[in-house]
């Protein structure tokens, strides 16, 4: 069997002439947190919708667990627990009744409900009636409710939206227990890069429908330029230095940004000292991940 657990091939959805999803070809492997990253409306949802089989691709296969969800679509079904945009409960009844309905929907066996509890941190709670609980609360009841029947794939859109810090964090330490404690596969959809950072081993980035990075994150950041920061007392007049000395430099507060590794920093050091320049510091900067994504999308945005 594949090491793959969703594999799409030039998917796409287009609704009357528009098209938020567009070839898109998505590699998610087994075990893994995948972060489905991308800013509003760049098709995370669309693409997820067509993940589950809600709603048929206009063109494309997507191919989970090795078979095309076009031909097994039930059984494909039974190995995958999602949540999409906001959960869906009764307010009126605990948390413990409404896993009950999804359970008997589901045919899952009965400890699995107080098994997925344990698992969200609901147990406490599990008898009071859930129009008590917390946005973060009915978040992660969302997610038991996903968890139950124990799937092997977990689809997760957006569920930090709309939580507080502490709400975050709590997701974000539960998304990450998953793949050991269930041996399970995650997608998990974000617009935040953050959130996603720190839990997901690889991440797909959209923007417009279109995949624009596949892979980890720090292979992203590996593509982005060095520059040296050099600190010297008059940035202005050292730019000038440097440019006559063959290098690209700007200024950017008080400090000087070189365009140039690690491997040149001495010779850069060595040219201001010459000069009369008393350097401060150097050091070797790259563009923070959260600047890549801005830009690796606001890129997609403006063509
Ligand atoms: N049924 C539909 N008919 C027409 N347009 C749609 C339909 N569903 C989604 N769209 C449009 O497709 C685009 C992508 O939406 P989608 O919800 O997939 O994005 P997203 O990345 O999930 O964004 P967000 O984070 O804001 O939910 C949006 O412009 C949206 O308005």
């Amino acid at each position: 069997m594949s090491s793959l657990v969703i594999e799409t091939d030039n998917l796409t959805k287009t609704f009357k002439g528009f098209t938020p999803v567009d070839s898109l070809s998505l590699n998610v492997k087994k075990g893994e947190i995948y972060g489905f990253l991308g800013p509003n409306g760049a098709g995370k949802t669309t693409t997820i919708r067509m993940l589950l089989g809600l709603i048929r691709p206009t063109k494309g296969e997507v191919r989970i667990f090795d078979k095309s969800l076009a031909h097994h679509r039930i059984e494909i079904a039974k190995k995958v627990g999602s949540l999409v945009e906001s959960p869906s409960y009764y307010g009126h009844l605990t948390g413990y009744e409404n896993l009950e309905i999804t359970r008997k929907l589901l045919n899952a066996d009965r400890q699995d409900i107080d098994r997925t509890l344990e698992i969200v941190r609901l147990t406490e709670w599990k008898h009071k009636k859930v129009k008590h609980y917390s946005l973060g609360m009915k978040q992660r009841l969302g997610i038991a409710q996903a968890l139950l029947g124990s799937p092997e794939l977990l689809i997760l859109d957006e569920p930090t939206n709309g939580l507080d810090p502490a709400g975050i964090h709590e997701i974000r330490d539960l998304i990450v227990s998953l793949p050991e404690r269930m041996d399970m596969t995650v997608l998990v959809s974000s617009h935040i890069l953050r959130e996603v950072e720190l839990i997901a081993d690889r991440v797909g980035i959209i923007s417009r429908g279109k995949l624009l990075f596949e892979g980890e994150l720090a292979k992203l950041q590996e593509r982005s330029e060095v520059k040296l920061k050099v600190e010297v007392e008059r940035p202005d007049e050292a730019a000038r230095l440097l440019f006559h000395a063959g290098y690209r430099a700007r200024k950017k507060e008080h400090a000087l940004y070189v365009e140039a590794d690690r491997s040149l920093a001495a010779e850069v050091n060595r040219h201001l000292v010459l000069a009369g320049h008393d350097v401060f510091h150097i050091s070797e900067e790259r563009k923070s991940l959260e600047d890549i994504f801005l830009e690796l999308t606001k890129e997609a945005d403006s063509v």
